[in-house]
Protein backbone atom coordinates (compact mmCIF):
# COMPACT_ATOMS: atom_id res chain seq x y z
CA UNK A 1 0.00 0.00 0.00
CA UNK A 2 1.19 3.24 -0.73
CA UNK A 3 1.87 5.78 1.82
CA UNK A 4 0.21 9.04 -0.13
CA UNK A 5 -3.31 7.09 1.06
CA UNK A 6 -5.95 9.45 2.06
CA UNK A 7 -6.77 8.76 5.51
CA UNK A 8 -10.33 9.91 4.91
CA UNK A 9 -10.35 7.62 2.37
CA UNK A 10 -9.10 4.68 3.68
CA UNK A 11 -7.70 4.55 6.88
CA UNK A 12 -8.43 0.97 7.76
CA UNK A 13 -7.09 -0.38 3.62
CA UNK A 14 -5.92 -4.42 4.50
CA UNK A 15 -5.13 -3.41 7.74
CA UNK A 16 -8.25 -5.16 9.57
CA UNK A 17 -8.05 -8.97 8.80
CA UNK A 18 -11.99 -9.31 10.14
CA UNK A 19 -13.33 -6.37 8.11
CA UNK A 20 -15.06 -7.49 5.12
CA UNK A 21 -13.82 -7.88 1.49
CA UNK A 22 -16.46 -6.09 -0.14
CA UNK A 23 -19.13 -3.78 1.48
CA UNK A 24 -21.74 -2.15 -0.36
CA UNK A 25 -24.68 -0.25 1.23
CA UNK A 26 -27.59 1.05 -0.98
CA UNK A 27 -25.32 1.16 -3.94
CA UNK A 28 -26.66 2.83 -6.85
CA UNK A 29 -25.64 3.47 -10.61
CA UNK A 30 -27.54 5.13 -12.77
CA UNK A 31 -26.76 5.12 -16.75
CA UNK A 32 -27.95 8.21 -17.86
CA UNK A 33 -27.46 9.29 -21.83
CA UNK A 34 -29.18 12.10 -23.97
CA UNK A 35 -32.44 10.68 -23.99
CA UNK A 36 -32.52 7.84 -21.06
CA UNK A 37 -31.94 7.29 -16.97
CA UNK A 38 -31.39 3.61 -16.83
CA UNK A 39 -31.11 2.55 -13.05
CA UNK A 40 -29.00 -0.32 -12.99
CA UNK A 41 -28.20 -1.07 -9.21
CA UNK A 42 -31.09 -0.12 -7.14
CA UNK A 43 -29.67 0.79 -3.98
CA UNK A 44 -27.97 -2.65 -3.87
CA UNK A 45 -26.60 -4.50 -0.09
CA UNK A 46 -23.83 -7.14 -0.06
CA UNK A 47 -21.25 -8.00 2.39
CA UNK A 48 -18.82 -10.36 1.20
CA UNK A 49 -16.19 -11.86 4.12
CA UNK A 50 -12.23 -12.17 3.08
CA UNK A 51 -11.49 -15.38 1.76
CA UNK A 52 -14.93 -16.32 0.77
CA UNK A 53 -15.80 -18.29 -2.60
CA UNK A 54 -19.29 -17.17 -3.62
CA UNK A 55 -21.25 -16.01 -6.96
CA UNK A 56 -23.75 -13.52 -7.87
CA UNK A 57 -26.64 -14.98 -10.17
CA UNK A 58 -29.14 -13.40 -11.97
CA UNK A 59 -31.15 -12.99 -15.32
CA UNK A 60 -29.60 -11.29 -18.42
CA UNK A 61 -30.18 -7.17 -17.63
CA UNK A 62 -30.61 -7.52 -13.64
CA UNK A 63 -27.19 -5.63 -12.83
CA UNK A 64 -24.21 -8.42 -12.90
CA UNK A 65 -21.74 -6.91 -14.88
CA UNK A 66 -22.67 -3.47 -13.47
CA UNK A 67 -21.55 -4.52 -10.09
CA UNK A 68 -19.00 -6.09 -11.11
CA UNK A 69 -17.65 -3.47 -12.51
CA UNK A 70 -18.00 -1.04 -9.90
CA UNK A 71 -16.29 -3.28 -7.38
CA UNK A 72 -13.12 -3.99 -10.04
CA UNK A 73 -12.88 0.13 -10.24
CA UNK A 74 -13.81 0.16 -13.98
CA UNK A 75 -16.85 2.46 -13.53
CA UNK A 76 -18.13 4.59 -10.45
CA UNK A 77 -20.95 4.51 -8.32
CA UNK A 78 -23.57 7.21 -8.54
CA UNK A 79 -24.96 6.89 -5.07
CA UNK A 80 -24.37 4.66 -2.04
CA UNK A 81 -21.36 2.71 0.29
CA UNK A 82 -19.20 0.51 -1.37
CA UNK A 83 -15.57 -0.73 -0.16
CA UNK A 84 -13.02 -3.16 -1.15
CA UNK A 85 -10.37 -4.30 0.99
CA UNK A 86 -11.03 -0.88 3.03
CA UNK A 87 -10.58 1.35 -0.12
CA UNK A 88 -14.14 3.44 -0.54
CA UNK A 89 -14.65 3.52 -4.00
CA UNK A 90 -16.94 6.27 -4.31
CA UNK A 91 -15.03 8.82 -2.45
CA UNK A 92 -11.17 7.13 -3.96
CA UNK A 93 -8.75 9.41 -5.93
CA UNK A 94 -8.20 8.55 -9.58
CA UNK A 95 -4.75 8.15 -8.85
CA UNK A 96 -5.72 5.46 -5.79
CA UNK A 97 -8.24 3.92 -7.95
CA UNK A 98 -5.08 2.58 -10.01
CA UNK A 99 -3.29 1.65 -6.94
CA UNK A 100 -6.46 -0.10 -6.37
CA UNK A 101 -6.51 -1.86 -9.61
CA UNK A 102 -2.64 -2.76 -9.71
CA UNK A 103 -3.37 -4.38 -6.06
CA UNK A 104 -6.21 -5.78 -4.91
CA UNK A 105 -8.29 -6.68 -7.54
CA UNK A 106 -7.37 -9.42 -10.48
CA UNK A 107 -10.23 -9.94 -13.38
CA UNK A 108 -11.16 -13.14 -15.42
CA UNK A 109 -13.96 -12.84 -18.21
CA UNK A 110 -15.62 -14.78 -20.31
CA UNK A 111 -13.79 -13.75 -23.39
CA UNK A 112 -10.40 -13.63 -22.61
CA UNK A 113 -8.37 -14.51 -25.69
CA UNK A 114 -8.86 -10.51 -26.86
CA UNK A 115 -6.68 -9.49 -24.03
CA UNK A 116 -3.69 -12.33 -24.52
CA UNK A 117 -1.33 -11.35 -26.84
CA UNK A 118 -1.15 -14.33 -29.83
CA UNK A 119 2.25 -14.02 -31.16
CA UNK A 120 3.64 -14.35 -27.55
CA UNK A 121 3.89 -17.69 -25.06
CA UNK A 122 1.98 -18.46 -22.76
CA UNK A 123 4.81 -17.77 -20.08
CA UNK A 124 5.66 -14.35 -21.84
CA UNK A 125 1.70 -13.38 -21.69
CA UNK A 126 2.06 -14.12 -17.83
CA UNK A 127 5.30 -11.79 -17.41
CA UNK A 128 3.72 -9.30 -19.28
CA UNK A 129 1.71 -7.29 -16.72
CA UNK A 130 4.70 -8.23 -14.04
CA UNK A 131 6.78 -6.42 -16.61
CA UNK A 132 4.42 -3.26 -16.72
CA UNK A 133 4.01 -2.56 -13.26
CA UNK A 134 8.23 -3.40 -12.73
CA UNK A 135 7.94 -6.43 -10.76
CA UNK A 136 8.87 -9.22 -13.28
CA UNK A 137 9.23 -12.21 -11.09
CA UNK A 138 9.48 -14.96 -13.61
CA UNK A 139 9.63 -17.93 -11.05
CA UNK A 140 6.21 -16.42 -9.31
CA UNK A 141 5.02 -16.69 -13.49
CA UNK A 142 5.95 -20.12 -13.78
CA UNK A 143 4.68 -21.43 -10.70
CA UNK A 144 1.08 -20.00 -11.45
CA UNK A 145 1.04 -21.49 -15.03
CA UNK A 146 1.87 -24.89 -12.92
CA UNK A 147 -0.92 -24.14 -10.74
CA UNK A 148 -3.30 -23.56 -13.77
CA UNK A 149 -1.73 -27.11 -15.55
CA UNK A 150 -0.26 -25.75 -18.38
CA UNK A 151 3.20 -26.38 -16.84
CA UNK A 152 3.94 -28.16 -20.22
CA UNK A 153 2.45 -25.78 -22.35
CA UNK A 154 4.30 -22.87 -21.22
CA UNK A 155 6.21 -22.17 -23.78
CA UNK A 156 3.77 -22.62 -26.62
CA UNK A 157 2.33 -19.62 -28.46
CA UNK A 158 -1.11 -18.39 -27.43
CA UNK A 159 -2.42 -19.38 -30.35
CA UNK A 160 -0.95 -23.19 -30.14
CA UNK A 161 -3.72 -23.29 -27.22
CA UNK A 162 -6.97 -24.25 -26.63
CA UNK A 163 -9.77 -22.19 -25.96
CA UNK A 164 -10.17 -23.70 -22.59
CA UNK A 165 -5.91 -23.59 -21.97
CA UNK A 166 -5.66 -19.86 -23.32
CA UNK A 167 -9.07 -19.33 -20.59
CA UNK A 168 -6.44 -21.13 -17.68
CA UNK A 169 -3.35 -18.61 -19.17
CA UNK A 170 -6.13 -16.06 -18.68
CA UNK A 171 -6.49 -17.05 -14.75
CA UNK A 172 -2.51 -17.22 -14.33
CA UNK A 173 -2.21 -13.49 -15.59
CA UNK A 174 -5.49 -12.31 -13.43
CA UNK A 175 -2.95 -14.01 -10.43
CA UNK A 176 0.13 -12.39 -11.40
CA UNK A 177 0.04 -9.45 -9.66
CA UNK A 178 -0.83 -11.00 -6.49
CA UNK A 179 -4.55 -9.65 -5.91
CA UNK A 180 -6.83 -9.99 -2.99
CA UNK A 181 -9.86 -10.60 -4.50
CA UNK A 182 -10.35 -12.08 -7.71
CA UNK A 183 -13.36 -11.11 -9.84
CA UNK A 184 -14.74 -13.52 -12.61
CA UNK A 185 -17.33 -12.41 -15.19
CA UNK A 186 -19.25 -15.88 -16.86
CA UNK A 187 -15.29 -17.04 -16.80
CA UNK A 188 -16.93 -20.81 -18.05
CA UNK A 189 -18.78 -19.08 -20.46
CA UNK A 190 -17.51 -20.29 -23.77
CA UNK A 191 -15.68 -23.33 -22.46
CA UNK A 192 -17.06 -27.55 -22.27
CA UNK A 193 -18.00 -29.24 -19.20
CA UNK A 194 -14.78 -30.53 -18.55
CA UNK A 195 -12.83 -27.17 -18.97
CA UNK A 196 -15.59 -25.71 -16.90
CA UNK A 197 -14.85 -28.53 -14.13
CA UNK A 198 -11.30 -27.34 -14.65
CA UNK A 199 -11.57 -23.93 -14.04
CA UNK A 200 -13.26 -23.97 -10.72
CA UNK A 201 -10.80 -26.68 -9.22
CA UNK A 202 -8.08 -23.74 -10.14
CA UNK A 203 -10.42 -21.23 -8.50
CA UNK A 204 -11.19 -23.66 -5.77
CA UNK A 205 -7.52 -23.99 -5.01
CA UNK A 206 -6.53 -20.43 -5.35
CA UNK A 207 -9.23 -20.19 -2.67
CA UNK A 208 -7.72 -22.33 -0.06
CA UNK A 209 -3.95 -22.07 -0.89
CA UNK A 210 -3.73 -18.73 -0.94
CA UNK A 211 -6.31 -17.23 1.01
CA UNK A 212 -8.08 -15.04 -2.36
CA UNK A 213 -11.31 -13.83 -2.24
CA UNK A 214 -13.26 -14.85 -5.05
CA UNK A 215 -16.69 -13.43 -6.43
CA UNK A 216 -18.05 -15.19 -9.62
CA UNK A 217 -20.86 -13.52 -11.99
CA UNK A 218 -22.69 -16.40 -13.59
CA UNK A 219 -25.96 -17.46 -15.30
CA UNK A 220 -25.03 -21.06 -14.52
CA UNK A 221 -26.68 -22.71 -11.59
CA UNK A 222 -24.31 -25.37 -12.15
CA UNK A 223 -21.69 -23.74 -11.15
CA UNK A 224 -23.29 -22.07 -8.66
CA UNK A 225 -23.31 -24.87 -6.91
CA UNK A 226 -19.50 -25.75 -6.29
CA UNK A 227 -19.48 -22.58 -4.10
CA UNK A 228 -20.47 -22.06 -0.62
CA UNK A 229 -22.94 -18.98 -0.81
CA UNK A 230 -24.75 -17.90 -4.07
CA UNK A 231 -26.56 -14.05 -4.25
CA UNK A 232 -29.47 -13.95 -6.50
CA UNK A 233 -29.79 -9.73 -8.09
CA UNK A 234 -32.85 -8.89 -9.43
CA UNK A 235 -33.87 -5.79 -10.53
CA UNK A 236 -30.53 -4.31 -9.24
CA UNK A 237 -31.02 -5.32 -5.75
CA UNK A 238 -29.88 -8.65 -4.36
CA UNK A 239 -33.11 -10.49 -3.59
CA UNK A 240 -32.11 -13.77 -2.21
CA UNK A 241 -28.83 -15.45 -0.39
CA UNK A 242 -28.15 -19.10 -1.13
CA UNK A 243 -26.03 -20.55 1.76
CA UNK A 244 -24.48 -23.91 1.83
CA UNK A 245 -26.38 -26.26 4.37
CA UNK A 246 -23.09 -28.36 4.93
CA UNK A 247 -19.81 -25.99 4.66
CA UNK A 248 -17.58 -28.65 5.06
CA UNK A 249 -18.38 -30.68 1.81
CA UNK A 250 -16.52 -29.68 -1.05
CA UNK A 251 -19.45 -30.45 -3.70
CA UNK A 252 -16.43 -29.82 -6.47
CA UNK A 253 -13.99 -32.76 -5.20
CA UNK A 254 -16.77 -34.68 -4.06
CA UNK A 255 -18.47 -35.52 -7.34
CA UNK A 256 -16.96 -33.32 -10.36
CA UNK A 257 -20.28 -33.74 -12.24
CA UNK A 258 -22.32 -32.19 -9.03
CA UNK A 259 -25.01 -29.51 -10.24
CA UNK A 260 -27.98 -31.13 -11.68
CA UNK A 261 -30.07 -31.17 -8.77
CA UNK A 262 -29.99 -27.42 -8.71
CA UNK A 263 -29.24 -25.00 -5.75
CA UNK A 264 -32.09 -25.82 -3.89
CA UNK A 265 -30.82 -29.07 -2.70
CA UNK A 266 -27.57 -28.10 -1.52
CA UNK A 267 -28.03 -24.81 -0.08
CA UNK A 268 -30.82 -23.06 2.31
CA UNK A 269 -32.37 -20.16 0.52
CA UNK A 270 -32.60 -16.85 2.62
CA UNK A 271 -34.78 -13.71 1.74
CA UNK A 272 -32.21 -10.52 2.13
CA UNK A 273 -33.36 -7.93 4.13
CA UNK A 274 -31.43 -4.77 4.62
CA UNK A 275 -30.08 -2.56 7.51
CA UNK A 276 -34.13 -0.38 7.43
CA UNK A 277 -36.10 -3.80 7.17
CA UNK A 278 -36.47 -3.69 3.66
CA UNK A 279 -36.99 -7.23 1.39
CA UNK A 280 -38.09 -8.32 -2.08
CA UNK A 281 -40.82 -10.43 -2.26
CA UNK A 282 -40.51 -12.56 -5.39
CA UNK A 283 -43.37 -11.55 -7.97
CA UNK A 284 -44.81 -15.05 -8.45
CA UNK A 285 -45.69 -14.87 -4.59
CA UNK A 286 -47.17 -11.55 -5.35
CA UNK A 287 -49.11 -12.75 -8.60
CA UNK A 288 -50.04 -15.90 -6.60
CA UNK A 289 -52.19 -14.28 -3.83
CA UNK A 290 -53.19 -11.28 -5.75
CA UNK A 291 -50.94 -8.01 -4.11
CA UNK A 292 -50.81 -5.62 -6.70
CA UNK A 293 -49.63 -2.14 -5.50
CA UNK A 294 -50.29 -2.62 -0.76
CA UNK A 295 -50.37 -5.50 1.12
CA UNK A 296 -51.56 -6.02 4.98
CA UNK A 297 -48.74 -7.63 7.05
CA UNK A 298 -49.57 -9.18 10.43
CA UNK A 299 -47.63 -10.68 13.34
CA UNK A 300 -48.64 -13.67 15.29
CA UNK A 301 -46.20 -13.42 18.10
CA UNK A 302 -44.34 -15.96 15.71
CA UNK A 303 -44.72 -15.23 11.93
CA UNK A 304 -45.08 -12.28 9.55
CA UNK A 305 -47.87 -13.10 7.39
CA UNK A 306 -48.52 -10.63 4.31
CA UNK A 307 -51.98 -11.04 2.28
CA UNK A 308 -53.84 -8.90 -0.28
CA UNK A 309 -55.52 -5.57 1.52
CA UNK A 310 -58.39 -6.42 3.54
CA UNK A 311 -58.84 -3.77 5.56
CA UNK A 312 -61.50 -1.90 3.98
CA UNK A 313 -63.60 -5.31 3.24
CA UNK A 314 -66.07 -4.93 6.33
CA UNK A 315 -66.15 -0.88 5.98
CA UNK A 316 -68.00 -1.35 2.57
CA UNK A 317 -71.20 -3.26 3.60
N1 LIG B 1 -23.14 1.70 -20.34
C1 LIG B 1 -24.44 1.57 -20.18
N2 LIG B 1 -25.30 2.54 -20.59
C2 LIG B 1 -26.63 2.43 -20.42
N3 LIG B 1 -27.24 1.37 -19.84
C3 LIG B 1 -26.44 0.37 -19.42
C4 LIG B 1 -25.01 0.41 -19.55
N4 LIG B 1 -24.51 -0.75 -19.03
C5 LIG B 1 -25.56 -1.47 -18.57
N5 LIG B 1 -26.72 -0.79 -18.80
C6 LIG B 1 -28.07 -1.25 -18.42
O1 LIG B 1 -28.05 -1.56 -17.04
C7 LIG B 1 -28.84 -2.73 -16.78
C8 LIG B 1 -27.98 -3.80 -16.11
O2 LIG B 1 -27.03 -4.27 -17.05
P1 LIG B 1 -25.90 -5.35 -16.72
O3 LIG B 1 -25.03 -5.49 -17.93
O4 LIG B 1 -25.24 -4.99 -15.46
O5 LIG B 1 -26.76 -6.66 -16.51
P2 LIG B 1 -26.28 -8.17 -16.38
O6 LIG B 1 -27.06 -8.75 -15.26
O7 LIG B 1 -24.81 -8.23 -16.31
O8 LIG B 1 -26.76 -8.78 -17.76
P3 LIG B 1 -26.08 -9.95 -18.65
O9 LIG B 1 -26.20 -11.19 -17.87
O10 LIG B 1 -26.91 -9.95 -19.90
O11 LIG B 1 -24.66 -9.52 -18.91
C9 LIG B 1 -29.41 -3.16 -18.11
O12 LIG B 1 -30.71 -2.60 -18.23
C10 LIG B 1 -28.47 -2.53 -19.13
O13 LIG B 1 -29.14 -2.25 -20.32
Amino acid sequence: MSDNMDDNVNENSDKNSTEPMISCEGLVKIFKSDEIEVVALQGLNLTVEQGEMMAIIGNSGSGKSTLLNMLGGLDRPSAGQVSVGGWDLLKIRDDQLVEYKRNTVGFVWQNNARNLLPYLSALENVEMPMLLTGKLDRAYAKQLLEWVGLKDRMHNKLHQLSGGEQQRVAIAISLSNKPKMLLADEPTGSVDTATSDQIMSIFRKVNRELGITIVIVTHDLTLAGKVDRVVAIRDGLTSTEFVKRNPNLDLAAADPGFGGGGLQEVHEAFVVVDRVGRLQVPKEYLEAVGIGGRASMEFDGEKIVITAPKSLEGDKS
